[in-house]
């Protein structure tokens, strides 16, 4: 348990397990591709989800709770939007020794469970904006190789359902809710991400765009999508008849958003900042921040020492610091260093005889090792610089590692050649889905194929007279492209 026996630049696969698992984070269960989610994880879950959820209640959504159960017809209502995914759907056939007289699917997404019922609850512009969101859980029976958070057949996500009088509603959402996504990864999760819109290959079939928060993770050289805000257009209005009477009493279709993250975000989080000694935490999503650690000596006054240690941890949680104590008798400091190292805790504090001596207590920074003195008094303020820079420090340094993997290209040969140097390629496109497949084509192997992962909003500039990486035609624009999960 203590220690790990695989290095983050050596065996990327074999060391993130060891450390959901070493972490307490996740434990592995007898069906594949499900993971027990452990305190130390959800915990997490719970702090980005008080956040997210404050943000969208500003925004007016009401919560809501649909059946987890779809029935085949009104799954199969919208055609491209399932065909493609077709596979994945999982589907009750029985009761107890009784087949049911029709299969039911488990949602692997609402829109077909929720829409029949927006078109029934609206007829008029006054029923109008209806905003919907549920927290809950998904099936998708996804066949490649499963992994804790990032992909895994039963996860948990929040789905924002909202439905427009006009197009022009919908848009401003669609971007609004993008930034909070944003916030969510870069300001809690401290990993940088880059806002873009999908191909018209890549994004959701059932919708008219798709924009997308997308991470990197250096080590293994993938793009990673982190979160999606959809516009669907009036494309499930017509599907499920969703009208509305105007005020000039006209019968219209309604303009309609998706939008979801989910548990992979925590998966993000600990490949972008988890180390050799597993699990590294942004104190913003820490379930403990700061964890408190007595140093007896075998002559020194341990009862002083603990109730210095119980008064730090007093004085820091009335600050609203989520700090604790580990008084465990049956560990040493030095492994109770290790665990909880393992664990991500950001600061630990150790309050020995010396310590007590001179009215101080030593804290040791997770993220980069720093031990300081800090005098008692000054605890609390200190306590927050500290865990304020480990914040800063963990998305500026994942920036840099981030932005060092980018490869602007201009040829086919510099394309393959940064694809196999495990590089965020940025390249000049002229948009065209045959393009994009013909590369998908010629980049098949057994890593995956290289795909376009989003075109940034943030565009650079691109010469008059570019041309395209990978057809020669004219570029109309810089657009993100690699492997991805
Ligand atoms: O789920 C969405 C779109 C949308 N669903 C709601 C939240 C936002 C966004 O994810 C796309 N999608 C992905 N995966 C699947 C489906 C699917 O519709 C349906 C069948 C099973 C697999
Ligand atoms: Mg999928």
């Amino acid at each position: 348990k203590l220690g790990m026996a695989y290095k983050k630049d050596d065996n990327f696969g074999e060391w993130y397990s060891e450390v959901v698992v070493n972490s307490e984070m996740i434990e592995y269960y007898d069906i594949s591709g499900c993971y027990i989610l452990r305190p130390w994880a959800m915990e997490i879950w719970e702090l980005m989800k008080e956040f997210f959820d404050a943000e969208i209640k500003k925004l007016k959504l009401k919560p809501y709770y649909f059946p987890l159960f779809v029935t085949e017809n009104v799954l199969q209502k919208e055609k491209d939007h399932i065909e493609g995914f077709a596979p994945e759907v999982a589907w009750v056939t029985k009761s107890g020794k009784s087949d049911l007289e029709a299969p039911i699917a488990i949602r692997p997404t609402s829109e077909t469970v929720m829409y029949p019922y927006f078109s029934k609850w609206i007829r008029s512009h006054r029923d109008l904006p209806l905003k919907c969101n549920q927290w809950c859980n998904v099936v998708r029976w996804e066949f490649s190789n499963p992994t804790p958070f990032i992909r895994s057949r039963e996860f948990l996500w929040q789905e924002g359902h909202t439905v427009f009088a006009t197009k022009e509603e919908a848009d401003e959402e669609v971007l609004q809710i993008l930034e909070l996504y944003r916030r969510i990864y870069e300001e809690f999760l401290a990993v940088p991400v880059f806002k873009g819109r999908k191909s018209e290959m890549e994004k959701f079939a059932g919708g008219l765009y798709t924009t997308s928060v997308e991470a990197f993770i250096p080590n293994t050289g993938r793009g990673i999508q982190g979160a999606t805000s959809h516009c669907l257009g009036q494309n499930f209005a017509k599907m499920f008849d969703i009208t509305f009477e105007n005020e000039k009493g006209e019968r219209s279709m309604v303009w309609q958003n998706s939008w979801a993250y989910t548990t992979r975000s925590i998966g993000v989080m600990v490949m972008t900042h988890g180390d050799d000694k597993g699990l590294v935490l942004p104190p913003k999503v820490a379930p403990i921040q700061v964890i408190v650690i007595p140093v007896p000596f075998k002559d020194a006054d341990t009862t002083a020492i603990k109730g210095a240690c119980e008064s730090t941890v007093y004085t820091l949680n009335q600050a609203g610091i989520r700090a604790d104590l580990d008084a465990r008798e049956n560990y040493s400091p030095g492994w109770k260093y290790s665990q909880w190292e393992m664990k991500g805790v950001p600061l630990r504090i150790e309050i020995g005889p010396k310590d007590l001596a001179n009215k101080q207590v030593r804290i040791v920074r997770r993220d980069n090792g720093a031990k300081v003195d800090i005098p008692s008094t000054d605890l609390v303020e200190q306590v927050r610089v500290l865990l304020d820079g480990i914040q800063v420090n963990l998305l500026e340094t994942a920036k840099q590692k981030r932005d060092a993997c980018i490869a602007p290209i201009s040829t086919w040969d510099e394309f393959t050649a940064a694809l196999n140097d495990k590089k965020l390629i940025l390249a000049p496109w002229c948009d065209e889905e045959e393009v994009e497949k013909d590369v998908k084509a010629r980049t098949k192997g057994e890593l995956g194929a290289a795909k376009t992962l989003c075109t940034p909003f943030d565009q650079p500039d691109l010469p008059s007279g570019t041309v395209c990486f990978a057809s020669g035609k004219p570029a109309t624009k810089w657009s993100f492209w690699g492997r991805s999960y």
